[in-house]
């Protein structure tokens, strides 16, 4: 069947493949589906490969069973799962002019319930569109970086480094990471020098908006292993926990958002260009919050990661150093662009994507490696399966940042089909933070490998396994601890 599928997806080209009319659609086979039992379907063995945190490995299995692209259905979800790079390619170039994706269950009863509107990842058609213009138009643009991201990217990672206590694990590394993420994005919104004069009054609700955002995720995690309407239905602690915890970061969110937007005419932020772009005062506040807790989980989680991995390469850290050291990286706008510090970042993120999957609804009957998709499918991209295929990055188990540097003809050391890791997704509903997500992650590991190299805490103890909840995360907390450079 892997066979099969490969010598489709390679014979034929996209283009023909978009032209083929759709009498010849219908006539292709159905993607293989796995052999279930009546009623229980395939839960049992998705049961036997570790429950819902596990599902990539489950997946994973499925793939390796039945090929790139496979239908499954887990639970309430019916999904074709497609782990070929040039099929998910495809996959977004046929995702039509309002790209539709998934949103966890929980949140959108949440919506509904107390009638709360909220923004870009949760808004369709033309409202998202007009809505992901303007804020693509800020953070996506080519200038975005020096202009709007790079200063305060810069100036919270120099505080996150000054302030690690050199030999000292770092405690909860992961509500640090939180906070940091929050303080960026306030940074962002206000451009760096307003960020400078009011950062010391900033600070507690800053923090406390973090741990609500923190908060949430924990509630909303515990809420996914069961069905939203049946836990709101039997009044179950788990959907009365997560309301209120998303009601005190909806809260929090909305009243810094207020406090800030008096402030952000005096700066060159994000907010204060939204609303010269005639956003108005409740949409901005509505878009702020949400770019607030899609930046939270995402950041915090990938950039645990990202230190994990480097604490368990000291020769990673040691050629950063030595590429940071140089003179022509002395400057921030150069360090976020090393192409080191970027690879490692990429890698980390083929690794552990934060999502690794990602869905669409796809408008119109489609051919997918060879079999017929019909229209409103929910199409599965397994990021976890693709990331590490040896066909795609060889050697692929392995954390080797360099595989990302060029050679003198221009093609990667180590990567064979690099849209094989599309941590942000691609097309016109990828994300909207990614530029700023790479552009303070780098500058983050620069700051950090500048000063310290960063020890395992817990020395030669297995590495934590990625496991899901919502998002890729650790199966135990990363303890690590900076050392002084001498
Ligand atoms: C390492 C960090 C991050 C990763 C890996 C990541 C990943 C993603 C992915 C995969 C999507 C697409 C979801 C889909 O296709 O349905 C997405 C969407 C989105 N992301 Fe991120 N993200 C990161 C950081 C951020 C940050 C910092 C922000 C805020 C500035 C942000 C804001 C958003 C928003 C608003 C969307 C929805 C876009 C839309 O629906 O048009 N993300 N992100």
């Amino acid at each position: 069947m892997w066979s099969r599928a490969r010598e489709w997806s390679r014979a034929s080209s996209w283009a023909a493949r978009a032209l083929q009319p759709q009498t010849q659609q219908q006539q292709l086979p159905p993607p293989p589906a796995p052999r279930g039992l009546p009623l229980v379907g395939t839960t049992l063995d998705l049961i036997a490969a570790g429950s819902a945190p596990r599902l990539h490995h489950y997946v994973d299995q499925r793939h390796r069973q039945l090929g790139p692209v496979f239908r499954d259905s887990i639970g309430p979800v019916d999904a074709v799962f497609v782990s070929d790079p040039n099929e998910m390619r495809r996959v977004f170039s046929l995702e039509g002019r309002y790209p539709a994706h998934i949103v966890p269950e929980a949140w959108l009863l949440y919506n509904q319930v107390y009638g709360y509107k909220r923004g870009l990842f949760f808004m369709e058609g033309e409202e998202w569109q007009r809505f992901r213009r303007v804020l693509a138009g800020q953070l996506l643009r080519a200038s975005s970086v020096p202009e709007l991201l790079l200063a305060p990217c810069h100036a919270v990672a120099k505080d996150f480094a000054a302030e690690l206590a050199p030999g000292q694990v770092v405690p909860d590394l992961e509500s640090r990471m939180y906070l940091w993420a929050t303080d960026v994005l306030v940074a962002v919104l206000l451009g760096a020098q307003r960020y400078g004069e009011l950062r010391s009054q900033l600070r507690a609700p800053t923090r406390e908006l973090a741990g609500a955002v923190h908060k949430v995720f924990g509630e909303s995690a515990r809420l996914s292993l069961m069905p939203a309407k049946l836990a709101r239905l039997l009044h179950l602690p788990a959907w009365r926990h997560f309301v209120s915890a998303v009601q005190a970061a909806l809260d929090q969110g909305n009243a810094l958002v207020t406090r800030l937007i008096p402030e952000c005419a005096a700066g060159n932020g994000l907010l204060g260009r939204l609303l010269a772009a005639g956003v108005s005062h409740d949409d901005a506040r509505r878009l702020v919050v949400d770019l607030l807790l899609a930046a939270g989980d995402t950041t915090a989680y990938s950039m645990l990661w990202l230190v994990l991995l480097l604490a368990k390469h000291p020769s990673v850290q040691e050629e950063l150093h030595g590429a940071l050291s140089q003179p022509a990286a002395a400057e921030p706008e150069a360090a976020a662009r090393l192409p080191l510090a970027r690879g490692v970042i990429r890698e980390a993120l083929r690794l552990y994507p934060v999502a690794p999957f990602l869905c669409r609804y796809l408008p119109e009957d489609a051919d997918i490696g060879g079999y017929r998709v019909s229209a409103g499918q929910l199409v599965v991209l397994s990021l976890y399966t693709s990331g590490r295929s040896e066909a795609n990055f060889p050697q692929a188990g392995r954390f080797w940042p360099q595989r990302w540097l060029r050679d003198s003809a221009g093609a990667y050391r180590g990567v064979t089909a690099s849209h094989a890791s599309l941590p942000f997704a691609m097309g016109a509903r990828s994300c909207v933070g990614q530029k700023l997500a790479e552009t303070q992650m780098a500058l983050l590991i620069a700051e950090i490998t500048k000063r310290f190299r960063l020890e395992l805490a817990d020395g030669a103890e297995p590495e934590p396994e990625m496991v899901l909840r919502l998002v890729s995360v650790p199966s135990r907390p990363v303890r690590v601890r900076p050392l002084p450079r001498l």
